[in-house]
């Protein structure tokens, strides 16, 4: 290894209290919200291909008209509570909410920016009463802050001149003004979502990213940051020069999951999600493939099977409703995790062989395991090979008991006769472990 001052400060993950909570509530919903909802993706009878919170660097759409779209920003029907119980409802457990995006219009009336919701017709700031309605619900929020801000004169992509870096100077001031106002105006909140921090003129201070986390933790104990915001001395960003990742939790899984343990390396992680492709602001035409509730649930339940995250997103309208579509999905989903969500929540990878019906998800530090089913095979029946010295106790989908045939040394199948269902399947497996543990209920011999 090289020596860094900038690399990651911790190996292994972080077994703090705040970081438990973090990891136990495994379902987040993102929500990409701004100025952006006003075009929807289109403008002028023309559609925008890009992902519509974008827009802004479309051609079509000359920076002085979106820069002053926030004058008609009035979010007449945004209802705080509202928001909160779909979201509720649906089962997710934190919230991400984009304070700014990279067009640098705020959500909240920052003191160190004219291009704020204070300027717009609404006049009002909107994030304290998410983050009351959400906390009230039971669930907890963490703020999304944009590094890149388009808005900001002093912002800068490349350091060139003597002048730009006199005013990406200015621009670190700004921004570390602007997360202390955060963090003061919004105490509940337990992280922030760093983005935008792939241009030169941030990669290449690897110590300021430093300073600025640790600043950040100094003020806000126990903050829970991903490694998006980082960069080492020598600009690798996510995982230092040694390959050890900075943050708190891997963040660069962005509308992609991994797909085996060996992926994640051991350390927490988060998966970021859009319905459609790639649209995370409001897009009036949702083109392309729109994920189904099923879809998600699979991701969901695969992200957690991993010992991760995973978060969806959803992108409001300009009036603060959210379109049919979304409200369906975060319906669904919340009906199947209403019933299964202790599969979910605190859940952890489970160290069983995957076998190709879905997923094994461990209830954190316990010999419960679940097995989320999607793909019944024609057989009916659900292969289960034990891990080593691991024996298996009883089964049961939902009250019902179930009783696996043995087929092999620890190997059973689990017989579902004729059980068809257009929603994931839950069983829950009760084991023991150990070398001296007596056998499982099921090894004694016939
Ligand atoms: C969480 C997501 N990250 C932003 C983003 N911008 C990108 C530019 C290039 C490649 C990937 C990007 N992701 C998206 O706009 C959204 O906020």
């Amino acid at each position: 290894t090289i020596a860094l001052q900038h690399g990651a400060h911790r190996i292994g993950v972080r077994t703090d209290a705040d970081m438990a909570r973090w990891r136990s509530l495994r379902f987040g919903q993102f929500i990409h919200w701004g100025v952006y909802a006003i075009p929807g993706g289109e403008w002028k009878g023309k559609t925008y291909n890009g992902a519509a919170e974008w827009i802004r660097s479309w051609k079509e759409l000359p920076h002085e008209e979106y820069d002053n779209l926030y004058r008609q920003f009035n979010p007449v029907n945004f209802d705080a509570q509202q928001w909160a119980s779909q979201a509720k409802e649906m089962g997710a457990k934190y919230m991400i909410i984009t304070t700014k995006h990279h067009d640098g219009f705020c959500l909240w009336p920052s003191k160190y920016s004219k291009y704020t919701i204070a300027a717009s017709p609404y006049k009002k700031d909107l994030l304290g009463p998410m983050v009351a309605a959400y906390n009230k619900a039971g669930i907890d929020v963490y703020l999304y802050f944009s590094i890149i801000d388009w808005s900001h004169p002093d912002y800068r992509a490349s350091l060139k001149t003597a002048a730009d870096s006199a005013a990406n100077k200015r621009f670190q001031v700004f921004v570390k003004n602007q997360l202390a106002e955060l963090l003061q105006r919004y105490p509940t909140v337990k992280g922030f979502w760093f983005d935008g921090t792939w241009d030169d003129s941030w990669k290449r201070d690897g110590a300021f990213t430093d300073e600025l986390e640790q600043y950040l933790q100094s003020i806000h104990p126990g903050l829970v940051m991903g490694s998006r915001l980082r960069a080492d001395e020598k600009g690798a960003r996510h995982f230092d020069s040694n390959g050890r990742l900075m943050g708190d939790y891997e963040q660069g899984w962005e509308r992609k999951l991994p797909e085996k343990i060996e992926d994640v390396h051991g350390n927490d992680w988060e998966a970021v999600m859009t319905v459609p492709e790639n649209q995370w602001g409001y897009n009036a035409q949702w083109a392309g493939h729109i994920k189904t509730a099923n879809e998600l649930l699979e991701m969901l339940v695969k992200s957690v099977s991993l010992n991760g995250n995973f978060v969806l997103n959803f992108g409001p309208k300009a009036d603060g409703t959210f379109r049919t579509e979304e409200q369906q999905l975060m319906t669904q989903i919340g009906q199947w995790m209403k019933i299964n969500g202790e599969a979910v929540y605190n859940g952890t990878y489970a160290g069983f062989e995957k076998q190709d019906w879905g997923y094994y998800i461990r209830k954190a530090g316990t010999d419960s395991v679940y097995m989320v089913v999607f793909n019944i095979p024609v057989s009916g029946s659900l292969r289960v090979k034990m891990p080593a010295h691991t024996s298996l106790v009883s089964v049961s989908l939902q009250q019902q008991t179930l009783t696996p045939e043995l087929i092999g040394r620890n190997e059973y199948f689990i017989h579902l006769s004729g059980k068809q269902s257009d929603t994931p399947v839950v069983i829950l497996l009760k084991t023991t472990s150990g070398e001296n543990k007596e056998k499982g209920n099921f090894e004694k011999a016939k």
